[in-house]
């Protein structure tokens, strides 16, 4: 174990990606033909790398995301209905600083979350604030606000992220507080900061789920009018994961 009083200090500093760097390169014997500047140059790239990779771990866990996926895992052939081109497109994060929408729809088990998760993943990735929220649970965890007093702070914490996913939204009706909820977290949001939307329900049907004209004419103005849009078709990957589970082993 080297221990040196530059080791130390690196530590006190906070610079731990140099520390590592400085006890790699100091292994190394080749490393010993690197000159000053060589030597500083790969001492900051290890730090640099560590605090990116530090920064990523405290987005993903503060994101939540429901899968564990990532955009270059995509299996084209298994997702139906997804253009290639325009998910690589949406894989470079760029939607999101221009403050677009996302809408993914499809039936049970075609992917709709997984991409959603992959999307947030790559936007961690970017050092984006992210969080994932199945609609149903996040008008209850919002109905529970407004009873003791967090509500407009909830709102404020949702308006502050970059990109906010609202998993499965739909089929049930809307009742009037969460008609209000979601037209204030759109509105917030509204040609400022992105939101993925994904639901069983193609977006035609969204107007009555919504409920109020009136309201709904608002929300989905604001959400439908600059979104890309993913269909999703065919069979529940979930069974086609069954079935690949009760397929004896040859
Ligand atoms: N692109 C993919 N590559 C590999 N596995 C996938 C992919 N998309 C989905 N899956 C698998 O298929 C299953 C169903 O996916 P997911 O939960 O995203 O479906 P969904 O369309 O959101 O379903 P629901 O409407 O029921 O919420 C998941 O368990 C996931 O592991």
């Amino acid at each position: 174990m080297l221990t040196h009083p530059t080791l130390d200090l690196l530590h006190i500093l906070g610079l731990n990606g140099m520390a590592k760097g400085f006890i790699d390169l100091n292994a190394q014997p080749e490393a010993r033909t690197l000159d000053h500047a060589e030597w500083l140059a790969l001492l900051l790239e290890q730090e640099k790398t560590l605090r990116q990779q530090l920064r990523f771990e405290r987005r993903a866990r503060t994101a939540k995301l429901r899968h564990t996926a990532t955009v270059e895992d995509v299996d084209y052939r298994a997702v139906r209905g997804l253009d290639r081109s325009l998910f690589l497109k949406l894989a470079t994060g760029d939607w999101i600083r221009a403050r677009h929408n996302l809408l993914i729809t499809g039936p049970c088990g075609v992917g709709k979350s997984w991409l959603a998760s992959a999307l947030g993943h790559r936007a961690c990735r970017d050092d984006l604030a992210v969080a994932y929220h199945r609609v149903p649970r996040l008008f209850t965890a919002l109905a529970t606000a407004r009873g003791d007093g967090r509500y407009a702070r909830t709102l404020r914490s949702l308006a502050r992220l970059d990109l906010l996913i609202l998993d499965d939204w739909g089929p049930e009706p809307l009742n009037a507080d969460q008609r209000r909820d979601l037209l204030e977290i759109v509105e917030d949001r509204y040609e400022a900061r992105s939101i993925i939307v994904t639901s069983q329900m193609p977006v035609d049907h969204w107007y009555e789920i919504i409920g109020s004209p009136t309201i709904a004419d608002a929300i989905l103005d604001r959400l439908v009018h600059n979104a890309y849009r993913i269909e999703l078709t065919g069979e529940s990957l979930r069974k086609a994961k069954r079935a690949d589970l009760d397929q004896p082993a040859t």
